[in-house]
């Protein structure tokens, strides 16, 4: 089977580089059958936010016996299933298929093996000696902003060989900032300087479980050399071993062992040190003794340069207009994860429908996500935007008058009433003066016709759109 490419978030489930399986013969195309299903039921398990970051991007490489091969595009992500969805996937497998023993998880080298950094993957994957440049993270395509420059100048000297003036890093900040990005760089930026260095990255979670199983073996030796051996060593979402007590111990020492053998060290949290509830006095001031980053959420400036840097770095060979990019920068705000996704989503689905990118499309591909992050527009204001817009008083639009210079705005304003609000056609008109639904009916039927044979309204409309921030 030709070796799978890295599937996007948004790739359906049998999406990726499957040319061998199509042409495979019908056992072939039950398995994947299976494996879309066990990819629906860690979908639901887990939710889409989950799903997408770290299941959605493993393909399906075959079965041997009892044993189910899955692939991951890096270490990182790797790591990561293997210790937070491993059992899962073996239970699903095993519904699916029920003969089922294992799933192992191989690091699938996508590109140029040869200077592949050895991060250390801690997830029980048989094939994570060389795992490939994940090239997505790197210092180069993450773009800096004022919210996150800090965190990124910081993150750039811990990848500069030598002495680091401050240990260990911590980063923090909400989900979706590029934490993990940053530290992905960092350790593909250290390789490149110093292919030799011993590079680990493993989330707070997966530090805790190989911790208790190193005790139940009563075999904590090896687990704390492996860990202390490093030259460089990430902990993803340490918020994760609040109230763990003897976990903390062991961390507070491979702390104080990494930071006095002046190794690297690098913490990322969703919150600050002094608001990480249930964690050891002792860690959080080991862990202010060093430099303490913050990544706030990107400003408009940043959500535009990074769009655009996203759009740069696509394959699909689709236009999408600046005023898309204007509308998803202003409207998905809180969250890099989240802009990125929603780009993904419009151009996959305008390749996959062959329709050009336009803001109607763009508002239609992403009505769900759009009406969670809608702000409630009100007919009021609508009004009293239009008013403004055409120079009329407020009371004009509600009047009788049936002169153009008023109809006409009138018709706009309860155009956008139909467009940008739930209300219902009845309403409109109860708001417009007491006007019957089949008026309000007849202004959204002759602005849409305006609109295709007019500039000057259709640009009216697109101004007071962006000016109601809809
Ligand atoms: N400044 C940026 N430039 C480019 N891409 C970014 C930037 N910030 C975030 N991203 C992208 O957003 C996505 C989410 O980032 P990342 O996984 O690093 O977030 P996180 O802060 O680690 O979130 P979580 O706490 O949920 O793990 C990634 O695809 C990342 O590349």
């Amino acid at each position: 089977m030709a070796a799978p490419a890295r599937a996007a978030g948004w790739a359906p489930a049998l999406r990726a580089g499957d040319a061998g399986a199509r042409d495979a013969g019908a056992q072939q195309d039950g398995l994947l059958h299976a494996w879309a299903r066990v990819r629906a039921a860690l979908r639901a398990e887990s939710g889409d936010h989950h799903f997408d970051a770290w299941l959605a991007p493993l393909a399906f490489l075959g079965c041997d016996g009892d044993t189910v091969r899955l692939a991951a595009p890096s270490a990182f992500v790797a790591d990561w299933v293997g210790g937070h969805y491993a059992e899962a996937l073996r239970h699903h497998w095993t519904v699916q298929r029920p003969g089922t023993r294992q799933v192992t998880l191989t690091v699938q080298a996508a590109a140029a093996h040869a200077t592949a950094p050895t991060i250390a993957a801690t997830a029980s994957a048989p094939d994570t000696a060389s795992p490939p440049v994940e090239n997505r993270y790197t210092f180069d395509s993450f773009i800096v902003g004022k919210s996150n420059e800090l965190a990124y100048n910081a993150a750039l000297a811990v990848a500069e060989p030598g002495p680091v003036g401050f240990n260990p890093l911590f980063l923090h900040g909400t989900t979706g900032l590029g934490k993990t990005h940053l530290m992905h760089a960092i350790g593909n930026a250290l390789h490149q300087r110093q292919p030799d260095a011993r590079i680990t990255y493993m989330s707070a979670e997966r530090f805790m479980v190989e911790f208790l199983a190193a005790l139940r073996a009563k075999d904590t030796i090896a687990f704390k050399q492996k860990l202390r051996a490093v030259d460089l060593l990430m902990i993803d979402d340490v918020q994760f071993i609040a109230g763990k007590e003897s976990t903390q111990e062991e961390f507070f020492h491979t702390m104080n062992e990494i930071i006095s053998a002046g190794k690297r060290l690098v913490i990322t949290a969703d919150r600050s040190p002094q608001n990480l509830e249930g964690i050891q006095e002792r860690i959080l001031s080991r862990m202010a003794w060093g430099l303490v980053a913050d990544i706030n959420p990107a400003d408009y400036e940043l959500r535009l340069n990074i769009l655009h840097a996203k759009l740069a770095g696509m394959t699909q060979n689709v236009t999408v207009p600046a005023d898309v990019i204007e509308f998803l920068a202003r409207k998905i705000t809180a969250n890099v994860r989240e802009l990125e996704g929603a780009l993904n989503r419009v151009v996959a689905y305008a390749g996959l429908v062959n329709a050009p990118v336009t803001l109607e499309f763009t508002r239609e591909t992403l009505a769900d996500l759009l009406r969670a992050h809608e702000k409630k527009l009100t007919i009021d204001e609508i009004q009293r935007k239009v008013a403004e817009h055409y120079h009329l008083k407020l009371s004009d639009l509600m009047s009788a008058r049936r002169a153009r210079e008023v109809a006409r705005p009138r018709q706009v304003a309860m155009y956008l009433a139909k467009k940008l609000t739930p209300r219902s056609l009845p309403e409109i008109g109860r708001r417009f003066g007491g006007r019957d639904h089949t008026t309000v009916m007849h202004a959204v039927k002759r602005i849409e016709e305006l609109r295709a044979s007019d500039r000057e309204i259709d640009a009216d409309v697109v101004r007071l759109t962006r000016l109601l921030d809809a």
